[in-house]
């Protein structure tokens, strides 16, 4: 074992006490509440397509997805995590994107299994809540509506809403300081490195779901405080 997990094991079970007394829950969209790879690959391939360029596998642009709609698709116009496309192209290629994915928002995206039920049970045990994605907030709004989740949330900060979004730390200690409670006071529900970079930079609790999107990162890489299942799971690990 490298030296990094040994280190991480040993702070979780010597300061984390399950289950954890927190005041708030703030909850991922893409890959945690709602299983949107599917809609955001289909406007990704209409853009390539639009463009004369060959589309790209499901499974590719899924890889893709974390950063917000603009690292989307210069990711697919390059084919690569890290790679800048040419300006020009980029710019005539975004706005194609943005009419595909507002055309087809959500012809398949659902709430992945238990995330009803889990939010159900959050708001019954009286957290408050909060939902903090890096999708422009031109789609976070009606796909939270479209799915009817939208009244769960006392709070959406999408990834336009504040100068940063995830990994840094600005739209959680906004979270905070919009509760009025301190950093560990909140728990963050992510699928992602950027969740977990987030979280740990604003001295949050973090949780992670293996089912979402993490840019090839595996989940159980993640300095998380617990891996769950699902959100329902989530809620059995915390009290207020
Ligand atoms: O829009 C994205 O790329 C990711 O959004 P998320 O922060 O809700 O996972
Ligand atoms: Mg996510």
């Amino acid at each position: 074992m490298n030296p990094d997990n040994l280190q991480r094991t040993d702070r979780r079970t010597t300061e984390i006490q399950f289950p954890l007394q927190i005041k708030a829950v703030v909850i991922d969209l893409d890959g945690t509440l709602l299983d949107t790879a599917m809609d955001l690959a289909s406007a990704a391939n209409k853009m390539l397509t639009e463009l004369g360029k060959p589309e790209l596998p499901v499974a590719t642009i899924q890889s893709f997805i974390g950063k917000g709609i603009q690292r989307l698709v210069k990711r697919s116009l390059t084919n690569s995590l890290d790679e800048e496309p040419d300006p020009e192209l980029f710019n005539k290629a975004l706005p194609i994107y943005q009419r595909n994915y507002h055309e087809n928002l959500y012809t398949h995206t659902r709430p992945f299994p238990e995330v009803v039920e889990g939010l159900d049970t959050l708001k019954k045990d009286g957290f408050r809540l909060a939902c903090i994605t890096n999708k422009a907030e031109a789609f976070t709004l009606p796909l939270l509506r479209a799915t009817n989740l939208l009244h769960y949330f006392e709070m959406v900060l999408s990834g336009d809403t504040l100068p940063k979004k995830k990994p840094d730390p600005l739209p959680l200690l906004h979270a905070c300081n919009h509760f009025q409670i301190k950093p560990y006071e909140l728990l963050l529900i992510g699928d992602s490195l950027n969740d977990a970079m987030a979280a740990r930079a604003a001295g949050c609790h973090i949780f992670c779901v293996p089912y979402g999107y993490n840019e090839g990162r595996g989940v159980n890489e993640l300095n998380c405080d617990a891996v769950v299942s699902s959100l329902l799971e989530a809620t059995k690990l915390i009290k207020k």
